[in-house]
């Protein structure tokens, strides 16, 4: 079993578990539930941002602990003071270490898209990610059939939000590009081996079709990167260890968006 598959079956243990817990009634009477969401698309194009999504990232399968020391409101944003786009919170507590309460806290902190970074698998979680202030949710094509993806993406547009559709290859790209996406993310980690190669955002570049948003997805950790990124044709680029592994995540991302935007 790899780490994908535990993931997924932890995952369905803990909505199991939160259904009981918490009602669709009580998701729906929310704060944040009826709030509009900011649109992905128009912070990934505008002007004065960078195209980046700034992760917050305390640990992760492949690193361990990265930064258990910051705290998710000064470091979002700072994230969001240097012109990131968006801002990516994850919310899987066993795996990421992280919580619904890092949503909340980056919710109230921030007026800027935020990207609910977790493993979703049933509609639920999408309701979840409204009432918690999410902008954006992630579907990732490797744990998700066609139909899955189509009626995820489908509730989530009916809420407002944002939909990420995450691939890592052609054939997941072929088979679940759908009507209900925004942004089709190209993820440079093999999340089955945790080998990481910027290569895969390239040569998937072309195969994008033009409606989505491109993003690329992890390992990113220079400018250069971003700017041969950029002329092949990528709109966001989501980063987090690069920053999150400093002391500073915030004076990370001002060094490094002022090396962006220096030439
Ligand atoms: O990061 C991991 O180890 C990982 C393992 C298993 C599933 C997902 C994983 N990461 C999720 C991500 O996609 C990244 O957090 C995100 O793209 C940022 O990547 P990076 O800039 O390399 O931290």
């Amino acid at each position: 079993m790899n780490i994908l598959d535990k993931i997924v079956l932890r995952k369905k243990e803990e909505v199991a578990l939160a259904k009981q817990h918490v009602s669709v009634k009580q998701l729906e009477a929310a704060q944040h539930f009826n709030r509009s969401p900011y649109s992905f698309k128009e912070f990934l194009l505008a002007d004065d941002r960078t195209g980046i999504i700034a992760e917050f990232k305390r640990q992760s399968p492949s690193k361990g602990v990265i930064n258990d020391k910051v705290t998710v409101a000064d470091v979002t944003t700072a994230y969001a003071s240097a012109r990131a786009s968006a801002l990516s919170v994850l919310t899987d507590t066993d795996f990421f270490g992280g919580h619904q309460r890092d949503l909340l806290e980056a919710r109230a902190a921030n007026k800027v898209p935020i990207l609910r970074k977790d493993f979703m698998i049933d509609e639920y979680q999408i309701l979840e990610a409204k009432a918690w202030g999410a902008d954006i949710i992630l579907l990732i094509a490797a744990i998700l059939t066609p139909q899955e993806i189509a009626t995820l993406a489908g509730t989530a547009k009916g809420l407002g939000l944002n939909v990420l559709l995450e691939v890592h290859n052609q054939e997941e790209l072929e088979r679940s590009i759908c009507t209900d996406l925004d942004a089709i993310g190209v993820n440079n980690r093999n999340l089955a081996d945790f080998t990481v190669n910027i290569q895969t955002s390239f040569d998937l570049a072309d195969q994008i079709p033009a409606d989505f948003m491109k993003i690329s997805e992890s390992a990113i950790s220079e400018t250069s990167t971003i700017k041969l990124l950029k002329q092949a044709g990528f709109n966001g680029f989501l980063i987090g260890e690069n920053f999150m592994k400093t002391e500073d995540p915030g004076l990370a991302i001002r060094e490094f968006v002022s090396e962006l935007i220096s030439v």
